[in-house]
């Protein structure tokens, strides 16, 4: 029975994920698993990725993960990653595909014709170190306000409630960057590319005992 299960449905740099962790937890047992019965028995799990959305879906159903994930979503400290945050919504438009409908809301897409304020064009995606203001949640203990974190993405997600909002960054107007519930947190950045912040999130979230 290991203390954190990373679920790999086979999208995304997992090793860097599992780095991470071990960097912060070195004691911890860390598993990087596709198997259903690891991730029920794992004490919390990080439902990480990289890739577009209708390949994550499919890649995360081929193996029979979508249940297992409704399963922890809904029962230990829960911890989604860039398109693992995306994936918790209804909708994205990223290939029009319904997400797995955990939480409430939508994925849009970065307007293309991105302008600074200078009218300056910017890129789609948003790629790079961004600064993160954030709220009141213990997975931010120790964490400087405005802390920059490393973005890689061209959609972002609309929560339909306001309450899931845990932070935001500006790109260049604000979108909300992550959102949490009870025993769900989920970021669009990278923690395990973030250095010193994101590696304090992610101890955060190994101490996090959701109440
Ligand atoms: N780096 C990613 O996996 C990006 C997630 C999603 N495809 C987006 O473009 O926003």
């Amino acid at each position: 029975m290991a203390d954190i299960a990373i679920i790999d449905y086979g999208m995304g740099n997992l090793r860097s994920v599992h780095q991470a962790l071990h960097t912060v937890a070195p004691n911890a047992s860390i598993v990087v698993t596709s198997d259903p019965q690891e991730v029920r028995q794992a004490g919390r799990v990080v439902f990480p990725g990289q890739g577009a959305m209708p390949d994550c879906i499919r890649e995360l159903e081929e193996r029979g993960l979508r249940e297992t994930v409704l399963n922890a979503a809904r029962t230990k400290p829960f911890l989604g990653i860039c398109i693992g945050l995306q994936m918790l919504f209804e909708h994205s438009e990223e290939g029009d595909v319904p997400g797995l409908a955990i939480l409430p809301g939508r994925v849009v897409r970065f307007g293309e014709n991105l302008v600074d304020s200078q009218n300056n064009k910017l890129k789609v995606p948003h790629m790079g170190w961004n600064q993160v203001l954030y709220g009141n949640h213990p997975l931010w203990d120790g964490i400087d306000q405005n802390s920059r974190f490393y973005f890689v993405h061209s959609y972002y997600v609309c929560p339909m409630d306001e309450q899931l909002v845990q932070a935001t960054s500006c790109y260049p107007r604000p979108f909300v960057c992550a959102v949490g519930r009870e025993n769900i947190f989920a970021v669009q950045f990278h923690p395990e590319k973030s250095q010193h912040a994101g590696l304090k999130l992610l101890e955060n979230f190994v101490n996090w005992a959701p109440v």
